[in-house]
């Protein structure tokens, strides 16, 4: 063992078995010359979940990684301290607590919600073999319920005893966080529920909020869900409400019709196969190459490419320095062209900056009718789909709005031109990085309210993965109505203008 006894470093069990444990700043070094397997475990004191001395014991439980590439593993260490040791460890363990729950609660009150159904079928062994662990390492108070039957999720939340709990965990997909927001809006003070933040841990096939919120590296993993339930801090994200038939109900990931509905709903029976479903699914659908029988109306608020990739990156920078300082992220602060009722709106269509009050003037082929007198304009070209949502993955295989802005109350929408099957293919290369973004025949708006309206009968239509009935509909946005639990206070996932992309 290379570690020598300074005031950064603690050495605790017996000689030849002992562990050394040095804090610098805010990382974590375990040095376990018994261990062979895993003798030197790097980590930081935000993945710390406890440490403490106990009876003459000290104990410390963190999540680490084996390498930069590799998941997350739990990891306990304890060791006996000799007794003129013992007011040196009480000290060194309060440091590193004081580190690990700087600014944050410790003893969480969670509601875990385990879907046992989502995705392949492992949300009840993930949580008892890998979540539940953590939570206990963390010394949380935990209510877990296994959901029953579809529907379970939503009735416990429109009766939700809103001062029990500090997060909603989600062990699930994305269908299970759909019926807890739906359950928040029938609570009766919806205001009060959305305040609960949520925090999704992925056991589903697409886990689109998961991928959202922890990367594409952690957003298959359970234990990085696990730990951002008990140190993420809150985020304010929108929501969509989704009128249809006189019915209301709230999505707070994505809406579509035409190809992607198809796949998702008519790939079902393919659950067992994780997130590769949708992939055989979008080929299925391609070579079908149908027509989506919709209209297509929307309140644009942008709609050029290079600008909303502007936008996001001066939100990010914003929002990384807010997060930095550790204050809450605000809905109102950061998110730029903010839209209101009562303001109108300025645009930009096929390059032309307008306003509710001017004509278009386009300097290429609008895809678009002129305004008419409430601000809607009609998307008149061909559609393959229309996909709208926020936030950027939906599934990990694709980044559908690379741009998204998690609270400027606007919705993204992306209207796909029917177009060669060949497009379509070559649009599969570089979609988990959104590089489908800048095909000339997908078409990208911001907007604060669009409609659909079917000239066909039969078709599918999906709200956050769930099947809805295909028929006419309107969405709005709802600015920073949910709270979501976030490690970094904004999506995680890069996207850059092409001429600044990194190599790949
Ligand atoms: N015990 C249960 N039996 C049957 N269905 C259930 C049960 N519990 C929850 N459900 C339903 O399972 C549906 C799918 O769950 P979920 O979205 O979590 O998984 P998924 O569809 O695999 O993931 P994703 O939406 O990320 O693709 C939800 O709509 C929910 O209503």
């Amino acid at each position: 063992m290379t570690a020598h006894s300074d005031a950064n470093t603690l050495i605790v069990g017996a000689q030849g078995r002992s562990t050394a444990v040095t804090l610098t700043g805010d990382s974590l070094l375990v040095q376990r010359n018994a261990d062979k397997r895993w003798p030197r475990v790097e980590s930081n004191a935000y993945h710390v979940l406890w440490a403490e001395l106990k009876g003459g014991l000290f104990n410390l439980s963190f999540l680490a990684r084996r390498s930069a590439e590799s998941p997350l593993a739990l990891v306990h260490v304890s060791g006996n301290v000799r007794i003129d040791a013992l007011e040196r460890t009480a000290s060194f363990a309060t440091r590193l607590m004081d580190k690990a729950y700087a600014g944050l609660k410790r003893h969480k009150k969670l509601k875990v919600l385990v879907n046992p159904k989502s995705g392949p079928g492992n949300g009840i062994a993930h949580y008892n073999e890998r979540i539940e662990p953590v939570f206990h390492a963390a010394r949380c108070i935990v209510d877990s319920t296994f959901t029953s039957y579809g529907g379970h999720a939503q009735e416990l939340m429109r009766e939700l005893d809103l001062d029990q709990y500090d997060a909603i965990v989600v062990v699930s997909g994305d269908g299970s966080i759909h019926e807890v927001i739906n359950g928040f809006a029938e609570h009766r003070d919806p205001e009060q529920a959305f305040r609960i933040p949520i925090a999704p841990v992925p056991s589903g096939s697409g886990n689109g909020l998961s991928l959202n919120i922890l990367g594409v590296q952690d957003g298959y993993d359970v234990y990085a869900g696990a730990l951002n339930a008990i140190k993420g801090r809150p985020m304010h994200i929108d929501l969509m409400s989704v009128t249809q038939n006189g019915q209301r109900s709230f999505s707070f990931m994505s809406q579509t019709v035409g190809l992607f509905a198809d796949l998702d709903l008519g790939t079902e029976w393919m659950r067992c196969l994780g997130s590769q479903r949708f992939v055989l699914g979008y080929i299925f659908g391609i070579l079908r190459k149908t027509r989506c029988p919709v209209q297509l109306s929307l309140k644009v608020v942008e709609s050029d490419k290079r600008k909303m990739a502007q936008d996001l990156n001066t939100y990010r920078a914003s929002a990384k320095a807010q997060y930095a300082q550790h204050s809450p992220i605000s809905p109102s602060a950061q998110a730029p062209t903010p839209w209101t009722a009562t303001s109108g709106y300025a645009s930009t269509i096929g390059g032309t900056t307008v306003n509710s009050t001017t004509p278009l003037e386009p300097k290429r082929p609008s895809p678009v009718s002129e305004l008419d007198a409430d601000g809607w304009v009609t998307f008149t070209k061909p559609l393959s789909y229309v996909y709208a949502g926020k936030g950027p993955y939906v599934s990990k295989d694709l980044m559908q709005f690379p741009v998204s802005i998690p609270d400027d109350g606007l919705i993204d929408v992306v209207a796909q031109e029917l177009t060669t099957r060949k497009a379509m293919i070559d649009a599969m290369e570089g979609s988990e990085h959104g590089d489908q973004y800048w095909m000339d025949t997908q078409h990208y708006f911001r907007a604060a309210a669009y409609r659909i309206e079917p000239y066909k009968a039969s078709g599918c239509f999906s709200v956050d993965g769930e099947g809805y009935p295909f028929a006419s509909f309107e969405v709005e946005c709802h600015r920073g109505m949910a709270t979501v639990l976030s490690p970094y206070g904004y999506y995680q996932a890069e996207f850059y203008l092409p001429e600044d992309a990194p190599r790949k």
